[in-house]
């Protein structure tokens, strides 16, 4: 008896240590072919077993990548560790290819983020899982266009004149002031009315910047660390959120004002909850369009006449009697083009990033990408090469995005607008190098409500408002990173004088 259980013991172990082998086995194998692959891509070797990891940090990965195109090509490979592949891609020609093809986002599934966006989020997981809420979500963004150039003008004014009063000399910092922007326009958007009468409206915009930051933070930690107070206290800020999110969504339900929200329900799949997919969505809302806000501000304050022309066109389109919350924009070329230009010069983010989680990925010139490798596209870099550009690429030139019909766009040589004739609007997105909302499978959903909502917040400012630099503040901005979001530093303080309307 007693050598029988000795032998089934015996049996146990003997299977435990071959499946544990294979599976230690199938894992060094892929290590191998992870490696023998990645060798005939161009790029440094790896220098230890870290990689280059230790010597790039997200400030400075754009200069790397720079640099590294200009010895190596269009594809450049970086280990980052002895398992994990970056592949860059800068040359054209292929960069749609892989925004096509590579569909997968790496995916960060740890439970940092699950407490904070839910099961499934969006913005970071395998294609298969998000084809379904992609599609769903596309058309109930679409219900939402009207209302994004509709937001009431009231509140914008309300919301610069509170802020200006509760300055001393009157002066708004830029990003302060676009974020809010961002997330009054995002939220009326998506909640209507009952989002601008909410009365816990700022607190919900405070506990989304906190957990939009720590849940980065947390996230990095390999193991999730229970044992820290900091987790626990960022647990409970990702319940309160949750429930401020619920009681939001069930007051505008009972309101009968959002169709989006209804719609929420009605296309839903059953494993996803539409709670966290709407926190991540104001989160990568709000934190995109403040930091296109809060660009266009600062090339506005800093370009006193094309301010002047934007605001000539908004005059006439009144004039025309085209209410601003009908503006179908194609009377403000002019507006349209510094909101494209200001998003090609700085976009939201340096890098694009996918990756193919199953296959190889295998290009039209014969480059093979790992499965598993994490593909970036630097789209500052691409968005502001000379090759894709002109020789003006780094330049505030918004006329590129015009076409004249009979006239042109001259600058003198303090870059100011001297001469401009009636223009049309080019469409951006025929311009291959021009990526600030990404391409291909994973492209952002939310570019129309953006260009829309952003639009029309500036047509109805500059109607309201002269913008203007605080004296002695910073005129030529530098971009740095914030919260994984590109933003221009140091943020200009800007005074806004009100203009008479008739
Ligand atoms: C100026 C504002 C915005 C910018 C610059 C921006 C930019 C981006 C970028 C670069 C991507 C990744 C694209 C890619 O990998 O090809 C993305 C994805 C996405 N964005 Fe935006 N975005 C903005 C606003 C919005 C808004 C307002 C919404 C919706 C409310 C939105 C919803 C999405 C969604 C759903 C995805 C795709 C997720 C996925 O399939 O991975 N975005 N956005």
């Amino acid at each position: 008896m007693a050598s029988c259980l000795e032998r089934e013991i015996n049996a146990f172990l003997w299977l435990s240590l071959i499946g544990v082998t294979s599976f230690l086995l199938g894992k060094l194998t892929k290590i191998f072919q992870l490696w023998r692959k990645a060798r005939l891509l161009p790029g440094p070797p790896c220098p230890s077993f870290y990689g280059h990891g230790r010597l790039i940090s997200s400030s400075n990965l754009t200069d790397v990548l720079h640099k590294m195109h200009k010895k190596y090509g269009g594809v450049v490979k970086i280990w980052l560790g002895a398992t994990q592949l970056l592949v860059s891609i800068e040359e054209m020609d292929l960069i749609k290819e892989v925004l096509l093809k590579a569909e997968d986002k790496l995916p960060l599934s740890g439970r940092a983020f699950r407490l904070a966006f839910g099961k499934s989020s969006l913005f970071i997981s395998s294609f298969e899982k998000v084809e379904h809420q992609r599609n769903a979500l596309e058309m109930k963004l679409g219900v939402l266009l009207e209302r994004a150039s509709s937001i009431p003008e009231q509140i914008l004014v309300h919301v610069i004149e509170n802020a200006q009063s509760a300055r001393p000399n009157g002066a708004v910092d830029s990003e302060t002031i676009s974020f809010y922007l961002a997330y009054t326009i995002l939220g009326a958007t998506i909640f209507g009315d009952v989002f601008l009468a909410w009365p816990k409206a700022t607190f919900f915009k405070e506990l989304l910047v906190k957990i939009a930051k720590d849940a980065c933070f947390w996230a990095s930690y390999g193991v999730t660390p229970f044992w820290k107070r900091g987790f626990w206290r960022y647990r409970d800020s990702c319940a309160k959120l949750k429930s401020l999110m619920q009681e939001l969504i069930t007051e505008c339900r009972q309101n009968c004002k959002s169709r989006f929200l209804w719609e929420f329900d009605a296309h839903d799949h059953t494993e996803h909850e539409p709670c966290g997919e709407i926190i991540s969505l104001m989160v990568h809302g709000s934190l995109t369009m403040a930091a296109l806000i809060s660009n266009i501000l600062t090339r506005l304050v800093t370009h006193a006449d094309i301010q002047d022309k934007i605001h000539s066109e908004i005059v006439i389109a009144r004039k025309a009697g085209r209410r601003l919350d009908e503006l179908n924009f194609d009377m403000t070329p002019n507006l349209l083009a510094v909101v494209y230009e200001s998003a090609r010069l700085h976009p939201a983010g340096p890098l694009l990033q996918r990756c193919s989680l199953r296959h190889d990925l295998k290009l039209k010139d014969g480059t093979v990408i790992p499965a598993g490798a994490i593909i970036v596209v630097p789209i500052q870099l691409v968005q502001t090469n000379c090759s894709n550009w002109g020789s003006d690429a780094v330049k505030f030139n918004p006329c590129r995005f015009l076409s004249s019909t009979d006239g042109r766009c001259l600058f003198d040589q303090k870059d100011h607008l001297t001469e401009h004739t009636s223009s049309v609007m080019k469409e951006p997105n025929e311009f291959e190098a021009f990526l600030p909302f990404g391409s291909g499978t994973r492209a952002c959903l939310g570019q129309e409500l953006a260009v829309f909502g952003i639009s029309s917040l500036f047509a109805a400012l500059i109607e309201h408002y002269e913008l203007r630099p605080q004296q002695g503040s910073e005129s030529n901005p530098k971009p740095k990173m914030n919260n994984c979001i590109l933003q221009l530093l140091p943020s200009p303080q800007i005074v806004f004088v009100k203009r008479n309307v008739d």
